[in-house]
């Protein structure tokens, strides 16, 4: 692994800010650590491992530094972009948190959002014939991914299992309301090569997650859009000294073209959180034309009188399904 080399003047000032530091670290820690921050340049860098409180960061020259974070600064995650400051021991200590454009969380035991991943723009959610898909989690991902603001896809692999274009048309026509809304579908076969091409343009210069249930082919679609994930691994490990590095470890793998997936299994059980109705309309899309345009202000879309989104039903512009999961996920 590369490093980069420090000039004999720079190597002077390290060992002066060192010896300084001892100093005053006797006297006020807290002072020293703040003081350290303004004598070592401040870099950019974006976080490609989160391991516990050990992280990966990799800065503008594709170089990886280990780093831990300032316990003042938030909860950093994989996908941040960062300013990290190098230490003298060629380490590096991340100072802070740079705006995020979408946040994946997840509640923790406590109720409170614990972040997964940030600065996503793909959250890909996979289906197949097998095991059977549910409407229900397909919507909840849906509503998540509308309301932290990053576009999903539907993916639906193992097509291979259905042998007639007949089967398969009735499988894609099952879903074809998510593409009338505006989602984009792919339909794809790991068992066919050929059938993938449309999904990775789509995920190209993209920063991506893969979710769905059990069994669907997350692992497989990993390995297959990450030939190299075993390398990846490996350099990352070797890099910052983590040790063995597991697939448990929050990772942002680069795809063989341009962009990356972030992957842990944390990311992939990313589930949606407690909601109110107000936000939860909003993360149904093809409701919003309708909204506001109910008899009572509070409509919930149920028996009210002169509901927009019951007419829209009726009209065919809202799915009878959606309506009946947005209900079931109101708890109704
Ligand atoms: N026929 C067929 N089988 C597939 C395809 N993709 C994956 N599989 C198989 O489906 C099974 C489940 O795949 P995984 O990749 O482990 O699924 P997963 O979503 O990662 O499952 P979890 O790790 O439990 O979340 C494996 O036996 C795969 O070999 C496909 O395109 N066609
Ligand atoms: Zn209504």
């Amino acid at each position: 692994m590369a490093k980069r080399r420090l000039s004999e003047r720079q190597i002077a000032r390290i060992q002066a800010i060192q010896e300084r530091r001892r100093e005053r670290l006797a006297a006020r820690p807290e002072r020293a650590l703040a003081e350290l921050d303004e004598e070592l340049e401040p870099e950019e860098g974006r976080v490609v491992v989160r391991h516990g409180a050990n992280l990966a960061v990799e800065d503008a020259h594709g170089h990886l530094i280990h780093c831990l974070a300032r316990r003042n600064i938030g909860h950093v995650v994989c996908g941040d972009r960062v300013v990290w400051q190098r230490l003298p021991d060629g380490q590096g200590v991340v100072t802070a948190i740079l705006p995020r454009i979408s946040t994946l969380s997840r509640p923790d035991y406590s109720g409170r959002d614990k972040p997964l991943a940030a600065n996503l723009t793909r959250l890909a959610i996979l289906i197949a014939p097998e095991p059977e898909p549910s409407g229900y989690l397909i919507d909840q991902y849906l509503v998540a991914a509308e309301l932290i603001g990053v576009e999903a896809i539907l993916v639906g692999n193992k097509m291979d299992l259905l042998s007639g274009s007949e089967e398969r048309a009735a499988f894609q026509a099952r879903f074809a309301h998510y593409g009338a809304i505006g989602y984009r579908t792919f339909w794809i076969s790991l068992l066919e090569p050929e059938s993938i091409g449309g999904l990775v343009s789509e995920l190209a210069g993209q920063t991506s997650v893969l979710v769905g249930q059990s069994g669907v082919g997350k692992s497989s679609l990993v390995k297959r859009l990450l030939p190299d994930q075993e390398i990846q691994i490996g350099r990352l490990s070797q890099a910052t000294g983590l040790g063995r590095h597991t697939t448990s470890a929050a990772t942002c793998y680069r795809l063989s073209g341009d962009g990356f997936l972030i992957d842990s299994p944390g990311v992939r059980s990313f589930r949606l959180g407690d909601i109110d109705r107000a936000d939860l309309q909003q993360g149904f899309r093809e409701f919003r034309p309708h909204l506001g345009r109910c008899r009572f202000g509070d409509c919930r879309h149920d028996q009210e009188p002169d509901c927009a989104i019951r007419q829209a039903v009726e009209d065919g512009l809202i799915a009878p399904e959606r309506l009946a999961n947005f209900h079931h996920l109101l708890g109704d």
